[in-house]
């Protein structure tokens, strides 16, 4: 057991998929892994192990957030042994070449949050993911036909944003693809640990054109994410 999961050891397998929403860790539990058993339910963040083409994979929510998701990573990565960690959530594009419901696969995240400012007081470390995962969720996404789109992404702490603040202007203007809330936290973590991390992410609205995605887009789309994801973290 972990301060925040309540997994036995063993439990959590060494590949784990990682939404912000912990009814989507439910949701994929139920309809994308074999035998899934639930090993978490602290906080109501579910966490569940089961198996994906013979391999087995756990999904675990993170909750919303640089400092929520920094909580479970920590904890996968220290005392469950977690290798390989891929998040698969929502973002806001920015460029006007992608659209709702396409895959934005981070390559590198800058961010707002102080955490790194704080772990590095003399330098701006460049949080990256892990290349081999990166490689491999391109070609599941090209495979299948999805609209795919790799670069950078902008971790925010703030979902709502002051009148005013020309982030999102500055940040497309030199080139960040779109904005979500975890993923530098998530790399940073997993370089420290030395294991891989790579975010999957769908596009669920856009922060120039004002484009938004209904549920049941979402519902398919988030079925491309997933399976782009199991296919990255488990193929040999
Ligand atoms: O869909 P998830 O994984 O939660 O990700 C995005 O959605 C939340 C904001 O609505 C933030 O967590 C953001 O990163
Ligand atoms: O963090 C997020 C996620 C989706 N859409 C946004 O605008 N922001």
């Amino acid at each position: 057991m972990s301060v925040h999961i309540s997994a036995n050891a063993g439990e959590i397998a060494d590949t784990i998929l990682l939404p912000g929403d912990p009814l989507r860790a439910k949701f994929i539990a139920e309809n994308f892994l074999e035998n899934a058993k639930c090993y978490n339910e602290v906080r109501g963040m579910y966490g569940f192990t089961g198996q994906y083409r013979g391999k087995r994979v756990s999904v675990q929510g993170t909750g919303m957030g640089v400092p929520s998701i920094s909580i479970y990573a920590n904890e996968l990565m220290q005392s469950y042994e977690v290798k390989s960690l891929i998040r698969v959530g929502t973002c806001g594009a920015y460029q006007p070449s992608i659209r709702v419901r396409d895959l934005v696969l981070a390559m590198a995240a800058s961010t707002d949050s102080a955490v790194n400012r704080v772990r590095f007081p003399h330098l701006d470390y460049a949080p990256t993911a892990d290349f081999n995962l990166l490689q491999k969720a391109f070609q599941a996404a090209v495979a299948k036909g999805v609209s795919v789109h790799v670069g950078s992404v902008f971790t925010s702490d703030s979902f709502y944003r002051e009148e005013g603040d020309t982030t999102v202007e500055r940040l497309t203007a030199y080139g960040t693809l779109a904005v979500e809330m975890e993923t530098a936290a998530l790399y940073t973590l997993a370089a420290k640990y030395g294991a891989k991390a790579l975010s999957v992410l769908t596009v669920s609205d856009h922060l120039v054109t004002g484009e938004e995605t209904s549920s049941e887009e979402r519902q398919s789309s988030f079925a491309d994410m997933i399976d782009v994801a199991l296919q990255a973290a488990t193929a040999e």
